[in-house]
């Protein structure tokens, strides 16, 4: 069997009272999730028993638009590419028959479309464009703008087989477009939410056209569901450990890691917690910083500042490569690897701000392969999900998002 990400609350600060306390209502939690009734937890069992068929339409088409394009341009926002960036930014496939993928429809910046458009201009190019509901204003803008322009070099006929669409099985507009155009398509499933989403086709066709082997990813969550449905995985005592730290005032979780690669994951997390504890005036306010970076800005703010928050680190125990430091660098550091310097980092920082009073939690992530990545994926959703359960809001839902979208929409209609 292969290794699991280890949890270490040692340095949490939560004593074993206060952990149990906070876990009164685990095991409600975990059977809500697990008994296939509550709305929006399709995700929790999808490990085991995903589609096999239309995860092989999903591999063809990801072998498509390998032959078809240098550049895959995925259009979608908040979890209809975040763990596709995710997965992509923190795996790289290296290989070198397939395209480069880049993102569209992540923000309203003209500059950002017009210098992307620019950069795509002379390239074999594919869309995949995401959304659930098919009415989001930045991927509906970012996707007409692609469209022209694909339009634009290959006519509508050729164009139509050029693009990938997922969204709903039946309604919105992008489900009509794509039966009337005759898109390659997938779904949203209706018993998921965009953010818990990554291990359908919303996450699997772009990180599968990108090279990274999504059977294994899949195999990775299968390995982390099957170790929480027979209560030897971690995800459902670390949802405990965060609900106590909440009761002592620890209000901001700061998710921090040392691999600049998983900055998009960062980004995954931050939309994972805040839009899923984020309401009736509760919940942990999800943040990321990478270290040794933010050390030089945000170092000062934790081991200094208004102790409001814990830290969880995300410590990869086997980094993909490393490189020997020449003996120019001084005594201290010559003759090191990078990586061993960069984890007296980890346990430097660890001891600097424990010393302080700071709960730390730690979690060991064996190694940033596809495995652990899907690992690491269903660990973080089931934590999640839990912690809402435990504070007694709803996981899966996000109303508070519609608030701006309505004032927007006022604003448009008078310009
Ligand atoms: O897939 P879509 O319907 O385009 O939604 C994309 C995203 O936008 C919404 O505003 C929600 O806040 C997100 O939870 C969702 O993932």
């Amino acid at each position: 069997m292969r290794e699991m990400i280890k949890l270490d609350l040692s340095r949490s600060r939560v004593d074993a009272q206060e952990l149990q306390a906070a876990a009164a209502g685990l095991e409600e939690a975990k059977a809500k999730l697990w008994s296939g009734e509550e709305p929006f937890t399709g995700w929790v069992k999808l490990p085991f028993d995903y589609d096999r068929t239309e995860l092989e339409e999903v591999l063809a088409a990801a072998e498509q638009i390998q032959k078809q394009c240098d550049i895959l341009v995925v259009i979608g926002i908040g979890g209809s590419y975040l763990g596709a960036q995710a997965a992509i930014s923190t795996l790289k496939s290296g290989k070198d028959n397939v395209p480069e993928v880049c993102f569209a429809g992540q923000n309203l910046s003209g500059t950002y479309h017009k210098e992307l458009l620019d950069r795509i201009k002379d390239k074999e190019l594919c869309l995949c464009v995401i959304s659930k509901s098919g009415t989001t204003t930045e991927s509906s803008v970012a996707f007409s703008i692609l469209k022209d322009e694909l339009y634009r070099k290959y006519g509508k006929e050729e164009a139509a087989k050029r693009i990938y669409a997922i969204t709903d099985a039946n309604k919105g507009i992008l489900r009509e477009e794509t039966a009337r155009e005759g898109y390659v398509s997938f779904v949203v499933p209706d018993d998921i939410g965009g953010r818990y989403s990554v291990l359908t086709a919303v996450g699997l066709l772009p990180i599968a056209a990108a090279g990274i082997d999504i059977k294994e990813m899949l195999a990775g969550a299968e390995s982390a569901a099957a170790a929480e449905k027979e209560d030897r995985g971690a995800a459902a005592s670390l949802a405990a450990a965060r609900m106590a730290l909440l009761s002592r005032g620890k209000a901001i979780e700061v998710f921090e890691y040392y691999e600049p690669s998983l900055f998009f994951f960062g980004e995954w997390l931050k939309q994972l917690f805040g839009e899923s504890e984020g309401k009736d005036g509760k919940g942990i306010f999800p943040a990321a910083l990478q270290f040794s970076t933010d050390l030089h800005s945000m170092g000062q703010f934790l081991q200094d500042g208004n102790q409001i928050f814990f830290e969880t680190v995300l410590n990869v125990m086997k980094p993909a490569q490393d490189i020997l430091v020449p003996e120019s660098a001084g005594q201290l550091l010559a003759g090191k690897s990078m990586n061993e310097i960069n984890q007296a980092a980890v346990e430097g920082v660890i001891a600097a701000h424990e010393a302080v009073g700071v709960p730390i939690i730690k979690l060991e992530i064996p190694e940033l392969t596809p495995y652990y990545f899907g690992q690491m994926v269903y660990f973080f959703e089931t934590t999640c999900a839990v912690s809402g359960y435990l504070n007694g809001v709803n996981p899966f839902d996000q109303p508070g998002v519609e608030s701006y979208k309505s004032e927007m929409r006022k604003v448009l209609m008078k310009l």
